[in-house]
């Protein structure tokens, strides 16, 4: 077991590489990777009541409203109370930092601050596996058989929503409903932000952070345990 439980969330606009970013500290430091965009999937391929309702929003693109996502997303960390958790892409609003900020208290929020062109591209190149949420992009990190998942086999497809015409209208709004976000762990001294155009260039400043806040481990605690 870790010494101390640690808590972090990882923010930034589409195609920041938020999902990249927390795949490498889950591997690093042995923290839970919980995405929301995955709890979002799977509760739309097992039709749940949240899950019906939140592809109503994200088939236009839309943030899913703030009463959904704590309800999805609030009942699962209360269950992580043995683990130290990366939460990837919520909160995004300030309604759903407040509930969380009452449900727990964060250790660490990183801020990925990336150029507009460069979200664009790497979007319009994005490919998903959507069965298990692993990403690749044509450039950076392509599978190793075109149009197929390393570990499966399976076909990969792209959202509708990663293409550019939808893209200036989802970072405007991420732009709008992240400030107060910003702000607020701003003012708590938790926030971190990183800039740049390379995660491979960003990732050594994050690892070296995070090597100065999570205790050093015995060996048995850097694997990256999956979700349950
Ligand atoms: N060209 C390039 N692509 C990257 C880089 N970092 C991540 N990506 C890709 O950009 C896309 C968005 O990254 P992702 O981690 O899904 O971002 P998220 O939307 O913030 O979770 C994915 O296709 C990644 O493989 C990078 O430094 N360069
Ligand atoms: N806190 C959140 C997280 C995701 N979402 C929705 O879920 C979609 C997929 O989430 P994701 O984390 O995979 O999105 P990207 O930032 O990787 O594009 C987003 O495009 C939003 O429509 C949301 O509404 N609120």
């Amino acid at each position: 077991m870790m010494a101390k439980l640690f808590r972090a969330v990882i923010m930034g606009p589409p195609g920041s590489g938020k999902g990249t970013i927390s795949e490498r500290i889950a591997q690093s430091f042995g923290l839970k990777h919980l995405s929301s965009g995955d709890f979002l999937r799977e509760n739309i391929a097992a039709d749940t009541e949240a899950g019906v309702l939140a592809k109503t929003y994200i088939e236009r693109g839309l943030m899913v409203p703030d009463h959904v996502m704590t309800r999805l997303l609030l009942p699962r960390l209360e269950e992580m109370t043995r683990h130290s958790w990366l939460m990837d892409g919520f909160p995004c609003t300030l309604t759903q930092a407040k509930a969380l900020n009452s449900t727990c208290d964060l250790d660490l929020v990183i801020s990925l601050n990336i150029p507009y062109e460069t979200l664009k591209d790497r979007l319009s190149d994005r490919w998903i596996h959507p069965g298990s949420g692993r990403v690749y992009n044509m450039g950076f990190n392509p599978p190793r058989v075109q149009g197929r998942d390393d570990l499966s086999g399976e076909p990969l497809i792209q959202h509708d929503n990663d293409q550019p015409e939808a893209l200036v209208a989802r970072l405007r709004h991420y732009k709008d409903v992240a400030k107060p976000v910003i702000d607020l762990y701003k003012s708590k001294g938790i926030l971190h932000t990183f800039s740049g155009t390379e995660t491979d260039k960003i990732w050594p400043y994050i690892n070296s952070l995070l090597s100065t806040k999570i205790p050093s481990r015995p060996e048995t605690d850097t694997q990256h345990i999956p979700l349950p």
